[in-house]
C-alpha cells in the first residue's frame, strides 16, 4: 500500500509533515492528544539516529490561532523526553543552516509551513512539487515522511509536493488513522454495523447516510443533527431561537434531502425519543418528544430514553462507528447521551473507531480510556471524507502503484 517506517534506510536525513494545529487560547497553544501521537514517530525516528526536522501548520493566515509554532517546540519535546531545537524560518537560509548543523538523533521544528506563500493554494501535486518552497528545501533530505493523516484532505505543498520529489514513507499515526478511519468503506464485517452520528454538521451526516447506506445497518441520531432529521419527521425542534444560527440555514439548504434520506432509509435511522434541556433551576430537564408542542426552548442533549434505546443496539453490533457528538458534552449536564454511547461501545468488544475533531475529546474528559476503543482518530475534516471513502491528496501521493 505504502512504504512505512519499517521500510526508512539506517542514518537518513528525513523531513516530517506532522499535524500539531491546535486550539490556542490567550495567545498559548494548548497541549493535546496531536503532541501524545505524533510524539510516537518522533521519537521512534529519533532513537533509530536519523537527522529529524519537523514541517507543521497552525492555524489559517488572518485567524487569531495562526501563530508561530516555537511553542509547539517545547510542548512536542515534554512528550518525547528530549530537545525539540525551533528555527522561526521555513526554508530561508536560517532555516538550511539549522537543518545543515543537526547531528543523528537531532529534532529540529521549522516555522509554521502556512506563513509561506507556496503552501497553501490547493493545487495538484505536480505543481507543488514545482514550487521554491518544496525545490528549495528537498534536496537537504533523503526521506520524506508523511505523518499529519488529519491534514491529508487539504493539496497542500508540505502534504504532496516532497511525495513526488523524494521517496515518500508514511509515519505511525498516517498508518494506524488510515487503516482505522478507511476500515467501513473497505472492510466487510460479520455482524451488525452501527454508526453514531451527531454533532452539528447536518452535511456530514448526510453525506454519511449517502455514502455508507448500504454498508450501515443502523443510524443512531442525536446532536443538532439529529434534531433537524426530528424536524423533517414533523416534530417541532431544530429552530432557531433568538442569538442561535445552527437550524435555519442548514435546515433551508438540506432539507428535501433529508425527507428523502427519512423516505428510502427510514428504517435504518433511528431518531430520539426524547430530549434534554435546561430548566428554571439551570438543572437538566428531560421531554419526551412526542409532547413538545411549542418551539421555545433550545435542546442540548438527547433524553435518557434515547440513550436506553441506543445501548442494545451498540452492544449487538460487532462494528461501531462515531461521528459527531449527541448533545453539548462540554457541559456535563448534557453529557449523557454521547457518554452513554461511549461507554456501551467501551463495554462490549466490538471493533470501534471514534471521530471527530470534539467528540473524541469526551472520551478523555469523562475520564473513559481510549484503550477501550478499537480506534480514536485525532483527525476532523480527513476522518468524515475517509468515512465516505473520498480520496485524501496527501495519501494517495504516498501509494506505491
Ligand atoms: N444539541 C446541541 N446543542 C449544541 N451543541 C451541540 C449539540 N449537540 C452537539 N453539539 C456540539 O457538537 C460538537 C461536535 O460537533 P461537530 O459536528 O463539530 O463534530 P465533530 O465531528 O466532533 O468535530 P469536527 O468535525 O469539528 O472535527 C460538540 O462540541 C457539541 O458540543
Ligand atoms: O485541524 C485540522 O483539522 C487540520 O489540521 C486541518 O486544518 P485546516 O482545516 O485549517 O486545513
Amino acid at each position: 500500500m505504502f512504504n512505512t517506517l519499517d521500510d526508512l534506510d539506517p542514518e537518513q536525513r528525513v523531513l516530517v509533515r506532522l499535524d500539531l494545529n491546535s486550539p490556542v487560547e490567550d495567545g498559548q497553544v494548548q497541549d493535546n492528544r496531536r503532541f501524545d501521537r505524533h510524539a510516537e514517530t518522533v521519537r521512534e525516528l529519533a532513537d533509530e539516529g536519523h537527522r529529524v526536522v519537523l514541517m507543521a501548520h497552525q492555524g489559517r493566515p488572518g485567524g487569531d490561532d495562526f501563530v508561530s509554532l516555537e511553542q509547539h517546540a517545547d510542548i512536542l519535546s515534554g512528550h518525547i523526553d528530549r530537545e525539540v531545537q525551533f528555527v522561526a524560518d521555513t526554508y530561508g537560509d536560517e532555516a538550511i543552516e539549522a537543518i545543515e548543523s543537526l547531528d543523528s538523533g537531532e529534532v529540529l521544528l521549522l516555522e509554521n509551513v502556512r506563513m509561506c506563500d507556496d503552501e497553501l493554494p490547493e493545487e495538484d501535486p505536480e505543481v507543488k512539487a514545482d514550487t521554491e518552497f518544496v525545490q528549495t528545501l528537498a534536496p537537504h533530505f533523503d526521506a520524506y515522511i508523511n505523518d499529519a493523516y488529519s491534514a491529508a484532505h487539504r493539496s497542500h505543498a508540505s502534504l504532496v509536493g516532497f511525495a513526488l520529489e523524494l521517496p515518500a514513507f508514511a509515519g505511525r499515526v498516517m498508518e494506524s488513522e488510515y487503516q482505522a478511519n478507511s476500515s467501513i468503506a473497505t472492510r466487510e464485517f460479520d455482524g451488525q454495523v452501527t454508526m453514531v452520528v451527531g454533532g452539528t454538521k447536518a452535511t456530514d451526516v448526510i453525506d454519511v447516510m449517502n455514502n455508507l447506506g448500504d454498508k450501515v445497518d443502523q443510524f443512531l441520531l442525536g446532536g443538532i443533527a439529529g434534531e433537524l432529521f426530528l424536524r423533517a419527521a414533523g416534530n417541532e425542534v431544530g429552530y432557531d431561537l433568538e442569538g442561535m444560527d445552527f437550524f435555519d440555514d442548514q435546515w433551508e439548504a438540506n432539507r428535501e434531502t433529508i425527507e428523502s434520506l427519512l423516505d428510502e432509509r427510514g428504517d435504518q435511522i433511528k431518531l430520539a425519543v426524547d430530549l434534554a434541556y435546561e430548566d428554571q433551576t439551570e438543572e437538566r430537564g428531560e421531554i419526551a418528544v412526542a409532547n413538545i408542542t411549542g418551539k421555545d426552548r433550545p435542546y442540548l442533549d438527547v433524553g435518557s430514553m434515547t440513550v436506553d434505546q441506543y445501548d442494545p443496539i451498540i452492544r449487538d453490533s460487532e462494528a461501531v462507528f462515531v461521528k459527531g457528538a449527541l448533545g453539548l458534552f462540554e457541559d456535563e449536564r448534557f453529557s449523557v447521551g454521547t457518554v452513554g454511547v461511549l461507554e456501551a461501545i467501551a463495554q462490549t468488544d466490538c471493533f470501534s473507531v471514534v471521530g471527530g475533531g470534539d467528540t473524541s475529546r469526551a472520551i478523555e474528559m469523562y475520564g473513559m480510556s481510549e484503550d477501550d476503543f478499537g480506534h480514536v482518530s485525532i483527525a476532523g475534516g480527513a476522518y468524515i471524507r475517509a468515512l465516505t471513502g473520498a480520496p485524501l491528496a496527501g495519501v494517495e501521493v504516498l501509494k506505491q502503484d
